[in-house]
């Protein structure tokens, strides 16, 4: 299966020694760049799918189907592993066999499903975790979709900043119980309670958001953390980028006058054209 290399990329990341950085992830042209500098995996989070796919912040109005595709025109792209944030998998745990299906298909190396309730139930405020038992029926339902069984499964929970870490520790060893392959956390505050998880759990652990006491790899690897999220600066950056450059022209500044902007060996680079080109002599009888 064509898709095969990418999940045993990932696999291996997970079975190594070492903690990485993925690359924040979210279209052709940022998964292309990702995989050049040489990131071992991307990260494609639910914010920046809202973000690059509707503008919209991440209150879950994206559809499955918008994620997926998203996904394909990545894979299409780049061969490098893509983590996919599937959020609570678009519904109850018959809707994660759906999504877990659909980003099979669309080319994951991995997908996370959490145990957050979304989307935000009327009237509150604060997040909420659907129960353990939920949780667990929605990751045993993943596991269960997957037809390629090296697509990686993560099972991830928010409850450390939620409810508590005990609580965190209740429900990733319950998702240990169904043979999940790895543990997502977010809302991890200290290195104390990094440790805490780490010592009450056995699979590798990717950590979400985490403040700068757990910054450093050295540290996250002894402690089992073998993917460490760094937020998702580079839609930032890119949105920033367009905001200065649309600004810039609608103040009269001469296209030629502009500042920042790619250059023709990056586009050229991004857009694979040597490849492109090569083909056009092969297939289209065009010189080389
Ligand atoms: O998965 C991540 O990168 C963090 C997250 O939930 C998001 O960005 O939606
Ligand atoms: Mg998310």
């Amino acid at each position: 299966m064509a898709f095969r290399s990418r999940r045993e990329k990932l696999r291996s990341i997970l079975s190594g020694e070492t903690c990485v950085h993925p690359g924040s992830v979210y279209d052709a042209i940022s998964i292309r760049i990702a995989e050049d500098l040489g990131f071992p995996l991307g990260m494609f989070g639910g914010s920046v799918a809202s973000l690059a796919v509707l503008g919209d912040p991440d209150v879950t109005l994206i559809t499955l189907t918008e994620l997926a595709e998203q996904m394909r025109r990545m894979s299409r792209a780049s061969a490098l592993p893509v983590l996919v944030d599937a959020d609570h998998g678009y519904g109850n745990a018959l809707n994660v066999r759906r999504t877990v299906q659909e980003l099979e298909t669309a080319g994951a190396a991995g997908l996370t499903i959490e145990d957050t309730l979304l989307p935000a139930a009327f009237g509150e405020t604060k997040v909420q975790l659907i129960t353990l038992e939920e949780g667990v029926g929605k990751i045993k339902a993943a596991l269960d979709a997957r037809n390629d069984p090296s697509l990686v499964v993560m099972g991830r929970t928010g409850a450390a900043a939620i409810t508590s870490v005990e609580d965190a520790i209740r429900r990733a060893q319950a998702y240990e119980a169904t043979g999940v392959d790895a543990l997502f956390f977010t809302g991890i505050k200290s290195r104390a309670e990094l440790e805490a998880i780490t010592s009450a759990t056995r699979l590798p652990i990717v950590l979400g958001g985490a403040p700068d006491e757990l910054n450093a790899l050295d540290y996250l690897t002894g402690q089992r953390v073998r993917i460490a999220l760094q937020g998702h600066a580079p839609i930032a950056a890119a949105t920033q980028a367009v905001y200065e450059t649309q600004k810039a022209l609608r103040e009269g500044t001469a296209p030629k006058a502009l500042r920042g902007l790619a250059s023709a060996e990056l586009t050229n680079r991004v857009m694979r054209e040597t490849d492109v080109k090569a083909r056009g002599a092969d297939f289209l009888g065009l010189k080389r």
